[in-house]
């Protein structure tokens, strides 16, 4: 940027030299000058924008980086109440346009604020008279980008909202084609996508009409300028006041100062949709987690004693919708408890709470008499598990499924990072190591994303070894034989009675086969437990459990 304030001096000086004033010396010599600075201008150019790049790219793993963390940091209704297309946005499209911005508009705004500082100083040397008048220029175009800027910036964010809306209507759509053809609703979604295009049609269109505007003002007073300029400097040449070489050198000033004033003006705008979508990417980033941080306690013995004393609890999202209502419940060490009752009675929630994916609003929820934050979470992990109804498998190999979360990648020490035939063991017991080993790779065959590759008992029983390979003390088990076959279940069903034989168990129970097997039977109903005995004695009492069907092992209770 230095170089290229001398490149419009030099002319000046070999037109002089080669015209008005004959010196061949000088002349060969400001040439040789001239390539000087043209090269040192390449060169220095190339390293900068080489820099620019790498800082660019460094930039944007930092702030990826930051906002995972952030993200993996949040909780659970966090996901529940923003939708996966929105973060994925943040994540992607934002972070980019952030980082990109921001590099390439220092780059080119560093460059521009120095080429005017020194093109400045080179025009008052020149004619300070024919300098002042450049100058009404500039408040004019200081003006316009501010009013612009402002402008700019909110129009850029609710482009960038648009587009996340449109995302997230067609990731909606895309992740669940099953559900959309099953429904014969490829219109619908097609409409609800063309719907979020058209409105961000409309805002570009908008942000075009700005851009268009901002152009002709800025495109046109620079040249009204130049012909003042030209005017008046050309008297000063016929009233012998500058010569006309420095006439030149001025003109090419102006020309580079307007380029750099036109750059600024660029860069303004440039930085105003960086920073609307800078703000929604460290919003994210600063987001504070609503549930305070768990404890760090790693009791030496663990009995899996389970307790819900008097627990109120409801859902973030619908804070006046009471879930679970003064509940009151123990699961004693080697204990098998079963939870039954209509579908939406607050089972699952119970699970969610236990595995504090959420806080209770009144009461407590104790394990060995100490409430679940107190401990620490990667320690309570491999002492509690969860099977969830549906369960969730990565793309990636069945082994490293089944060892999800105990990875040296998770802080996990090696010692604790379980043995080839660690998992083994817990596949025999999960039922799953006949097909796995019957795959072409065995446990190194890749699931696929979310599992695809796997019919639904395969995921199930999976997800049954993945509890299994931690020996846990207590299993969570929301018994999920509903979407499966009659093989599948029998199969499923067997590991999972393997599985409650060992272990301190809360099941959500579904089958007659699971109650009948349970120590006790929790009937729940609007958040609180209605009936409560053994398989026998609730059947007896002919209440709320008897009609729920499960008394009847070809009927389907009513909770499916
Ligand atoms: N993430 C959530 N946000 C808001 N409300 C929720 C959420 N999850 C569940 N609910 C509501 O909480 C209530 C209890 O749900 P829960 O899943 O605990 O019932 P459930 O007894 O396990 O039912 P099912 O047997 O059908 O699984 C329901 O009314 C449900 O609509």
């Amino acid at each position: 940027a230095l170089g290229q304030a001398l490149i419009p001096y030099y002319t000046g000086v070999i037109i002089d030299c080669a015209s008005i004033d004959p010196d061949f010396k000088e002349f060969q010599w400001t040439c040789l000058k001239l390539v000087i600075v043209s090269l040192g201008c390449a060169v220095f150019t190339g390293i900068r924008g080489g820099l620019f790049t790498i800082g660019m790219t460094r930039l944007n793993v930092r702030i990826r980086t930051s906002l995972f963390d952030s993200l993996m940091r949040q909780e659970i209704s966090f996901f529940s109440s923003t939708r996966t297309g929105e973060i994925t946005s943040r994540l992607s499209a934002d972070t980019t346009t952030v980082s990109d911005q921001i590099c390439l508009n220092m780059n080119v705004g560093l460059r521009s604020l120095t080429q005017a500082a020194m093109v400045l100083v080179f025009m008052f040397r020149a004619s300070w008279r024919l300098s002042v008048i450049t100058f009404i220029i500039i408040p004019a175009i200081i003006l316009i980008t501010k009013v612009y800027g402002a402008y700019y910036r909110e129009l850029a964010k609710a482009v960038q909202k648009e587009l996340a809306d449109a995302n997230s209507v067609a990731e909606e759509a895309l992740s669940s084609m099953t559900t959309v053809r099953a429904h014969a609703a490829e219109n619908s979604a097609k409409a609800a996508y063309q719907e979020c295009l058209r409105k961000f049609y409309t805002l570009q269109l908008k942000e075009a009409l700005a851009y268009g505007t901002y152009m002709i003002c800025t495109t046109f007073l620079p040249n009204a300028v130049n012909v003042v300029t030209l005017y008046y400097g050309g008297n000063l040449v016929l009233d012998g006041m500058m010569s006309a070489g420095a006439l030149v050198s001025f003109m090419l000033y102006v020309a580079s100062l307007n380029g750099a004033f036109q750059a600024l003006g660029d860069v303004f705008s440039a930085f105003a949709a960086a920073l609307g979508a800078a703000d929604k990417v460290i919003e994210l980033i600063q987001r504070e987690p609503q549930l305070p941080d768990a404890g760090s306690l790693q009791p030496p013995s663990f009995s899996g004693r389970l307790e819900l004393q008097d627990v109120s609890f409801s859902y973030p999202s619908r804070p006046d919708s009471r879930v679970l209502d003064s509940i009151s419940l123990r699961v004693n060490p080697g204990e098998v408890v079963a939870l039954v009752g209509p579908s939406g009675g607050g089972k699952t929630s119970i699970v969610k709470l236990v595995e504090r994916f959420y806080l209770p609003d009144a009461g407590a929820v104790l394990l060995d008499g100490l409430e679940v934050g107190a401990y620490d979470p990667r320690w309570l992990k491999r002492r509690v598990a969860l099977v969830a109804q549906e369960p969730v498998l990565f793309a990636r190999s069945v082994r490293r499924n089944i060892c999800y979360g105990l990875e040296a990648e998770d802080g996990v020490h090696p010692r604790d990072i379980p043995s080839a035939a660690d998992v083994e063991r817990a596949a025999r017991l999960a039922n799953a190591h006949d097909f796995i080993s019957a795959m072409p790779q065995g446990y190194d065959t890749d699931c696929g994303e979310k599992g695809v590759s796997l019919s639904g008992g395969q995921k199930q029983r999976i997800a049954i070894a993945r509890a299994l390979v931690r020996n846990p003390t207590v299993l969570l088990l929301d018994e999920a034989t509903s979407a499966l076959d009659s093989d599948s279940e029998a199969v499923v069903q067997e590991a999972l009675d393997r599985m409650m034989r060992n272990h301190t168990v809360l099941v959500i129970a579904h089958r007659l086969s699971t109650v009948a097997g349970a120590d006790r039977i929790l009937v729940i109903q609007g958040g609180s437990v209605a009936e409560e005995g053994t398989h026998e004695s609730l059947a007896e009492a002919g209440g709320l459990y008897s009609a729920l069907g499960m008394l009847h092992p070809t009927k389907p209770p009513k909770s499916i």
